[in-house]
């Protein structure tokens, strides 16, 4: 029988091309921490694949995206792609305080108190939020649009749950990053700035 041989395919990996030869003890020992470090890769590669998420996040901590924030139309702060990013990329993860339900609701109040206008908790579950009122990272800064470029998503990272930004279409560099916050629909209403064709009129 025929195999095909990997060394041609990948120049990286040892050979394992062993027909027609005797192969000496030394070798064999050899040729075992080959098939060790071949399985390993076929291991890493195949968990890898099932779950491209979490590559792209492994990435996402090498390879950052550049953006800024800076003045938006939309309101206040934005946060804008400084480099051409292409669809379905993760563009930023979502980083904050990760708290409980009871604590979201009395920091809201103690917000409201001191005049913070702006919400930064992000809801992951059904009791657990992501604070990035006073910590965080650029991402606090995106805004809404009902027409966006992006969408956020919920990933699991080694169990724990992240927010992750990905782009659903190719944007520009200067291009505001946005997306839809899809916030519970409510009786006090929140005048949606987005200016986007379509646009629902509210956030909430
Ligand atoms: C996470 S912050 C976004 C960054 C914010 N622009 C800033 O300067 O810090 C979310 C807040 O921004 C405002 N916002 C975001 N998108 C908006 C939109 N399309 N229309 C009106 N207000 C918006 C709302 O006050 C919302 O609670």
């Amino acid at each position: 029988m025929k195999y095909i041989n990997h060394s041609k395919l990948n120049p990286e990996l040892p050979s394992t091309s062993t027909q027609g030869t005797s192969i000496p003890a030394q070798q064999q020992t050899s040729l075992r921490a080959g098939s060790d470090f071949r399985s390993e890769q076929r291991r890493l590669l195949s968990s890898f694949s099932c779950d491209s998420d979490l590559v792209k996040f492994n990435q996402l901590k090498f390879r950052r995206k550049r953006i800024r924030f800076s003045r938006s139309h939309i309101h206040d702060w934005g946060l804008f792609a400084m480099e051409p990013i292409a669809a379905e990329e993760m563009v930023i993860e979502y980083v904050g305080q990760i708290i409980r339900q009871i604590i979201a609701d009395m920091r809201e109040q103690r917000y409201e108190e001191e005049g913070i206008g702006s919400s930064y908790l992000f809801r992951v579950d059904q009791d657990t939020i992501i604070d990035a009122t006073k910590y965080g990272n650029l991402s606090r800064f995106i805004n809404h649009s009902c027409n966006p470029n992006c969408y956020a998503k919920i990933i699991s990272v080694e169990t724990r749950k992240k927010i992750v930004i990905y782009s659903r279409q190719p944007i520009g560099v200067n291009e505001e990053i946005t997306y839809d916050y899809k916030f519970p629909i409510e009786d006090t209403k929140i005048p949606c700035l987005c200016g986007a064709d379509g646009c629902r009129g509210t956030l909430n």
